[in-house]
């Protein structure tokens, strides 16, 4: 008998344009039947929150790029979780990670990077964007194309400074982010029905 798994979408977002991306990487999960998503603001730790990352598959990070790195409330989270660490709790999940920031480049691969660092600290398996490049990457590009900003490692944003949240990140990245949703929960539909089949056959 199939079950519904839940992808749990762990972010902070300091002034909103984070969290519509942290809401399309949701809206991507929810297109994938089998697959449920819960969007959960880090800045807000406590037992519901650490009872949530348990029970879910997978945990996509994500945190806007504040001085080349990721947020400090984003890092207290990651520091927070030590306890979990320490008992191995997130071993074996999929984890994966996205980020927002002014500048088209603004250091925003330091951030992922730092989330799978994060990630494999806790043994868990991170999924790649799995889109190629786009935009400048050939003459035809376009900035409405997926993967406008071209990164691998997770879904990246791009927000100008003096616009809210409701009109940027550019419809583009937000679109990559949907791809990251789904991308993460098909591969943890399609983990839960391996195991179910591995555990049969045991
Ligand atoms: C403290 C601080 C540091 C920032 N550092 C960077 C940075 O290193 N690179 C960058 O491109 N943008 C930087 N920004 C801009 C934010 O990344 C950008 O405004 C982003 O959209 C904010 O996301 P949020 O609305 O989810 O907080 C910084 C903003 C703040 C407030």
């Amino acid at each position: 008998m199939s079950e519904t798994i839940t992808v749990a979408i762990a972010y902070h977002s300091g002034y909103g344009h984070t969290a519509r991306q942290a809401q399309a990487v949701a809206d991507g999960v929810e297109e994938v039947p089998g697959a449920a998503a819960r969007l959960l603001d880090v800045s807000e730790p406590g037992d519901r929150l650490w009872d949530e990352l348990a029970a879910a598959e997978a945990i996509v990070f994500g945190s806007p790029t504040y001085m080349g790195g990721p947020s400090a409330v984003f890092q207290t989270f990651a520091e927070g979780s030590s306890k979990v660490w320490s008992e191995q709790g997130w071993a074996g999940k999929l984890a994966a990670g996205f980020t927002t920031s002014a500048g088209v480049n603004g250091d925003k691969l330091n951030t992922l990077t730092s989330m799978a660092v994060f990630a494999a600290q806790h043994g868990m398996n991170w999924v790649s964007l799995g889109l190629p490049p786009a935009w400048l990457f050939t003459s035809t590009g376009s900035a409405d194309d997926l993967n406008r900003l071209g990164g691998f490692l997770g879904a990246m944003a791009q927000a100008p400074s003096d616009l809210g949240p409701e009109e940027h990140p550019a419809a583009a990245d937000l679109r990559t982010a949907e791809h990251l949703g789904r991308r993460v929960a098909r591969t943890a539909v399609e983990l839960a029905a391996g195991r179910r089949v591995t555990a049969a056959a045991a």
